[in-house]
């Protein structure tokens, strides 16, 4: 079996590719970073520092890479058996053209293995988009051979991967936490179902996608922008501070309760799943900015993402939402120099003032009392 995985990064390298290599796949990375593509083809090797109790540090071998835009890409997609990705997902429409080109050359080589594409992002049912963008590339003619012979595959995806240590000299190296999760959609695939351990199947993902979009994510989110304005530094600081902990604890009960009246989940084990991710927010071992969780708070606070969704299913079943409405006024005053998302948001909230600022990103109703609330939320803080 062949894999050509988009997005050499911090999820990439130390999850999906590893998970890939691991279970004997050839795997190819497709990435713009010249100084990683060179390094994966100098060593075909890299380290995952596994950090926990107990850390250990593993070796992904194998592995080779090609530049994303080059012609090789569009050969490999003609070629291999399971496209993944993980370059974020404003990227997807980036990669969508060169997909498109590769299974226009899978189809003209009459190449009828089933191949089968994972996009592994942030979002919701990311692959469903990621085709949408292919089939708006894809000359008609292609189309329906395409439905017959390739998967777009929906999938969540859990670990939490900072980038590297800033004085580690090594492009490769990543550093990951023990806890993984990689959910795919068993209903969407062509062929056999692939037996990829670490990867588990699933004919209800859409509850799998949204409890941990809406919390993990959601707390996360929450926690990097009430940190920041706290003062801290790292995720882990910022969730030691009780009245972060607090908000971020109460956010992410407010969207449990819409997601246990929307999926039946058990509350008890909703409960649990959200200490463990309070845990996993103050592993000592993982060094996580609050700008790399809070980055693109444009895209956070849109209308589908992990702030206004749920906040939107607490309008829907009439639950409360004050602690998820401290997490959007806090989202609002994000502030990032390094961040172009941060800078539009900041450039819009003085052009056009809080209220207005958060209908356009959101789509939330600017007359409505959740955006009232958000307001006076956003101007009691510093
Ligand atoms: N890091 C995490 O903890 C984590 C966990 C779960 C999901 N994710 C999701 O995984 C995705 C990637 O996140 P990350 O943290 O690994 O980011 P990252 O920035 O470390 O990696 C993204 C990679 O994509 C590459 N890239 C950019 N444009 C490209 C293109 N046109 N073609 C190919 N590669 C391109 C970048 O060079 C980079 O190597 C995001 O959607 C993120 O939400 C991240
Ligand atoms: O990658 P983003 O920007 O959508 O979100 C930032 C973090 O919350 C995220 O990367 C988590 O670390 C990850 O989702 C854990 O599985």
């Amino acid at each position: 079996m062949k894999a050509l995985h988009f997005g050499a990064g911090n999820i990439g390298r130390g999850f999906i590719g590893k998970l890939l290599a691991d279970a004997g796949i050839e795997l190819v990375f497709a990435d713009v970073n010249q100084a990683v593509l060179d390094a994966l083809n100098a060593r075909h090797q890299y380290p995952v520092h596994v950090v926990g109790e107990q850390a250990q540090v593993d070796t992904v071998t194998g592995v080779s890479a090609v530049n994303s835009t080059s012609e090789e890409v569009i050969t490999l997609i003609a070629e291999v058996d399971i496209v993944t990705t993980a370059v974020g997902p404003q990227i997807l429409a980036r990669i969508a053209d060169s997909i498109a080109r590769g299974l226009a050359k899978r189809s003209d080589s009459a190449n009828t293995r089933p191949l089968n594409i994972i996009a592994c992002e942030n979002m919701v049912r990311g692959t469903s988009q990621l085709k949408a963008h292919v089939l708006a590339a894809l000359p008609e003619q292609y189309h329906a051979w395409v439905e017959e012979h390739v998967g777009f595959v929906d999938s969540a995806v859990d670990r939490i991967v900072p980038p590297g240590e800033a004085g580690s000299s090594d492009p490769l190296e990543v550093t990951v936490e023990t806890f993984s999760e990689w959910i795919v959609d068993k209903t969407q695939f062509k062929g056999e179902l692939p037996a990829i351990p670490g990867m588990e199947l699933t004919d209800n993902l859409m509850a799998f996608v949204e409890r941990k979009l809406f919390t993990l994510n959601t707390g996360h989110a929450i926690t990097a922008y009430l940190g920041q304005l706290a003062g801290h530094q790292t995720i882990r600081d910022a969730i030691l501070d009780p009245a972060v902990r607090a908000v971020v604890k109460g956010a992410m009960q407010e969207s449990g309760a819409v997601l246990i009246k929307r999926y039946g989940f058990d509350a008890q084990k909703h409960a649990a799943y959200i200490e463990k991710i309070l845990t996993r927010f103050e592993n000592p071992y993982l060094k996580d900015d609050v700008e790399r969780v809070g980055r693109q708070p444009l895209r956070k606070l849109s209308a589908g993402d992990r702030l206004i969704k749920p906040t939107l299913g607490t309008l829907e079943y009439q639950l409360p939402h004050d602690n998820l409405v401290k997490g959007i006024a806090a989202a609002m005053r994000y502030r990032s120099a390094q961040d172009p998302q941060a800078q539009e948001l900041e450039a819009l909230l003085e052009k056009v003032g809080p209220q207005a600022a958060l209908a356009q990103v959101s789509g939330l109703d600017a007359d409505s009392e959740v955006v009232a609330a958000v307001v006076k939320a956003y101007n009691a803080m510093p």
